[in-house]
């Protein structure tokens, strides 16, 4: 199984290591060329969405990854990832692939609770170390998108076709069993 990591800002690495423990094989998405090789799933890392998104489109890598996302390749989208995929950024304008129909606020926990560790339960994977760094969270989710963690009343976590998103950072806390699922659904469509 070979998985693409987005690599152009953010966070990237801690996901590689995380597919590699996992024995996925693991390529970088730096330019447009490294599009046309085969993958079977997409991350895309926290980092900054707007940086991001600026550098999808400066590096020409924006439309052919809106395109294999519409097309339905897996996603495993977290923090920024979960911005660049969202349809609608209620305090911010829109520039990501607008694949995920919800609506996520940016920065949404505000100054002071920038950043915070939660244990929290996730639907289908039971209890799960949550590092928040300046996240989203999803205010609103359209039909047939199933909520999949909760957080004081604020969703976090989320699945929708092909797109697993959530807004913490499941790379950085050791725990793989988010990765985990991600292959077994890539396993299971693959089929
Ligand atoms: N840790 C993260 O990915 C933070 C996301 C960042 N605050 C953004 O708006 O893009």
């Amino acid at each position: 199984m070979k998985i693409a990591v987005l690599a152009v800002q953010g966070a990237f690495i801690e996901h590689e290591k995380a597919l590699q423990r996992l024995g996925a094989e693991t390529v970088e998405l730096r330019k447009a060329e490294d599009l046309e090789q085969d993958f079977d799933g997409l991350v895309l890392p926290g980092g900054e969405s707007t940086v991001q998104s600026r550098l999808l489109k400066e590096l020409s890598m924006f439309e052919p990854l809106k395109e294999k996302i519409e097309e339905g390749l897996p996603v495993l989208a977290t923090c920024a990832g979960l911005i660049l995929l969202a349809q609608n950024v209620s305090n911010d304008e829109k520039r990501g692939f607008a694949t995920l129909p919800v609506t996520v606020k940016r920065n949404a926990y505000g100054r002071q609770l920038g950043s915070f560790y939660y244990e929290g339960g996730i639907k289908g994977i039971g209890t799960y170390p949550m590092e928040f760094i300046r996240a989203p969270y999803i205010e609103s989710v359209g039909d047939d998108v199933e909520i999949l963690a909760e957080v004081e009343e604020k969703i976090v976590g989320v699945a929708y076709k092909n797109q697993l998103a959530f807004s913490f950072h499941p790379e950085l806390t050791g725990n793989d069993k988010i990765h985990e699922k991600f292959l077994e659904l890539i396993k299971v469509s693959n089929n």
